[in-house]
């Protein structure tokens, strides 16, 4: 069975507490508590990591130019007070936590290359009656343990294997540790969402990387351990890291490397037991395109299966592929599969123009005019014109040393539409003109009120050229293809994330949260409002956090009768 989330009744000590650096409040009498705990694992300030292999992850000094986006900050476990600029509506009750991987460099054993490699890094900002509190916090994942342990990392990372293996004996323990699993990270560093029964989830692409925190102390609590077959088969150790979560379901993609498909599976709310709703095979090969994430409407599932590939050599040799784990492919085609939610059945899959796209925005059925059955299925999502080059852009010595290059690849809202007459094609279009968001689009959420539903907003980080990273938050309008962007100098924003405001009935009726890294090395959590997409507050951490992918909303109902107790909020 899965380890259940404990939800303490109330917070009792905290069992490991860092002090805030001199700039922090120190209002939160937790935070000023030391424990037997915290002194045999003694607090770190909060402050860029240090040691002979993190020198390359320190802030450059250079006259105000610092940024923490980049940079190990280890956190043991930070919490206290936030000071508030602007004004937090009455009505922001609840908590955003954002997961990320924000800690690049574990003892003297190397530094880390890739962006997606750092371990999974917690940063929590729970609002109430307009004050807010923040806490930071690594994800105990074997990864990291194993790494503190170690002096460096012991499993396989997004770009890297810990050793490569020389002599016969090696590569092939080296090939049965992947085969089995056991060399593969669990660190959960893409997403967190809370699942309908309670439970708060962090996890990656790997199925072993599904683990549950506590959502206010951010303690790691154990492992999402499902208690089906599906893991055990060789090479379906894959799963998407952007699983659709609602009140009652998960629903999910797990690639299938072995007989190169996809298993559309469900878990309900309160469950550990995913089930089958259907299998799409590839129509290309030889491995599944990557799924990193995918898309629903209403009734149907939206898989895609892109020329970027999942690398067989590279996975049981532990060797890299161009693209790391995959390789990019375009002579085996660019699909798109769409398949019925309550029958499993694919009723379309169709071939589209090549296209690369990381993240989905939304999709929804069209309706055709006669019967007003579903004639279409539209999707979208931030599409990088074929091209996985942006996989390279994301490198830390790239985004570290070519702040002021204008090298982030162009990419756009791609619109797919995919016929369900059975047209053997679907189509590809740009949804707006890439010049309203700088030709920069990723990290994109939307009012999950109108997940699989026709919509008209998409909040995404866009760019402000010359960059090497999308450095805006943008508000895109898909009816009326235009853009509003919020920029500040020399910042990198992370996802914006809309929050509904309750009882609102316009889509864009709510805030927008997202994290900033800001120039001079500070941090702060920004409130937008969504519908002018003007800042109304900004919630300032005591020192810069490192950039972190996707955030998630709790709202208190699913915290009541843990927050006040803990937070010592009035
Ligand atoms: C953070 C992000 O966007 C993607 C992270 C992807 C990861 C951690 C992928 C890990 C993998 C391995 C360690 C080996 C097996 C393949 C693959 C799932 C790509
Ligand atoms: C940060 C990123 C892409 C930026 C492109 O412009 C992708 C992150 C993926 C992980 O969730
Ligand atoms: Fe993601």
């Amino acid at each position: 069975m899965a380890a259940k989330a404990r939800l303490p009744t109330l917070c009792a000590a905290p069992t490991c507490t860092l002090l805030p650096s001199p700039r922090s409040p120190q209002t939160n009498s937790m935070a000023a508590t030391a424990t037997a705990t915290a002194r045999r694992n003694p607090a770190r300030p909060a402050k860029a990591a240090t040691g002979p292999q993190e020198a390359a992850a320190a802030p450059a000094r250079d006259g105000g130019t610092e940024l923490s986006a980049w940079t190990s900050v280890r956190q043991e476990r930070w919490e206290g007070e936030l000071p508030v600029e602007g004004r937090l509506p009455d009505w922001l009750s609840g908590t955003y936590l954002r997961n990320g991987p924000g800690l690049w460099n574990v003892g003297g054993g190397g530094a880390f290359h890739h962006l997606f490699d750092g371990y999974a890094t917690l940063v929590r900002v729970s609002f109430r009656r307009g004050r807010a509190t923040g806490a930071h916090r690594q994800v105990e994942s074997d990864a990291y343990v194993s790494a503190v342990a170690s002096g460096g990392p012991v499993l396989r990372e997004f770009s890297q294997c810990p050793d490569k293996p020389g002599s016969l004996l090696g590569r092939v323990s080296n090939a049965v540790g992947i085969l089995s699993g056991a060399a593969l990270t669990d660190n959960p560093n893409s997403a967190v969402l809370p699942l309908g029964d309670g439970r708060v989830l962090c996890l990656t692409e790997t199925t072993k990387s599904s683990v549950l925190v506590d959502p206010e102390t951010l303690a790691t609590v154990g492992k999402l351990r499902y208690a089906d077959g599906l893991g055990g088969m060789m090479m379906m150790m894959i799963q998407s890291a952007h699983p659709i979560v609602t009140e009652s379901e998960l629903l999910t993609v797990l690639p299938d490397l072995a007989r190169p498909g996809h298993l559309v599976v469900r878990m309900a709310a309160g469950s550990d037991e995913r089930e089958v709703i259907g299998r799409v095979d590839c129509r290309g090969g030889p491995t599944p395109g990557w799924m990193h994430s995918f898309a629903v409407t209403e009734n149907y599932v939206v898989v895609p299966e892109m020329p970027l590939r999942y690398s067989a050599s590279s996975l049981i040799k532990c060797e890299p592929a161009p693209y790391y784990a995959f390789e990019w492919l375009p002579a085996s085609g660019s699909y798109m599969h769409v398949m019925c939610r309550s029958t499993g059945k694919t009723v379309a899959s169709v071939e589209v123009p090549p296209f690369m796209a990381i993240h989905y925005i939304n999709a929804y059925e069209e309706r055709g005019e006669d019967d007003g059955r579903a004639a279409a299925v539209i999707v979208d999502c931030c599409e990088h014109y074929g091209d996985p080059a942006i996989i390279e852009t994301l490198v830390l010595h790239r985004l570290r040393s070519l702040r002021d290059k204008d090298v982030l690849p162009n990419a756009r809202v791609g619109r797919f539409r995919i016929p369900l007459d059975g047209s053997p094609f679907g189509e590809l279009d740009t949804a707006l003109d890439p010049e309203e968001h700088g030709r920069g689009i990723d990290m994109c959420s939307i009012n999950p009120a109108y997940l699989g539903k026709r919509y008209r907003y998409a909040y995404a980080c866009g760019a402000r050229r010359p960059c090497n990273f999308p450095n805006t938050l943008t508000k895109i309008d898909l009816v009326e293809k235009t853009a509003m962007n919020w920029h500040e100098e020399g910042a990198v924003p992370s996802e914006p994330f809309f929050v509904a405001r309750p009882g609102a009935t316009d889509e864009d009726d709510g805030v927008v949260i997202s994290i900033v890294s800001a120039l001079g090395g500070d941090g702060y959590a920004l409130v937008l409002d969504a519908a002018t997409f003007q800042e109304i507050a900004r919630v300032r951490f005591p020192y810069g956090l490192p950039y972190g992918f996707h955030g998630c909303w709790i709202p208190d109902k699913i915290l009541t009768g843990r927050f006040d107790g803990n937070t010592q909020v009035d």
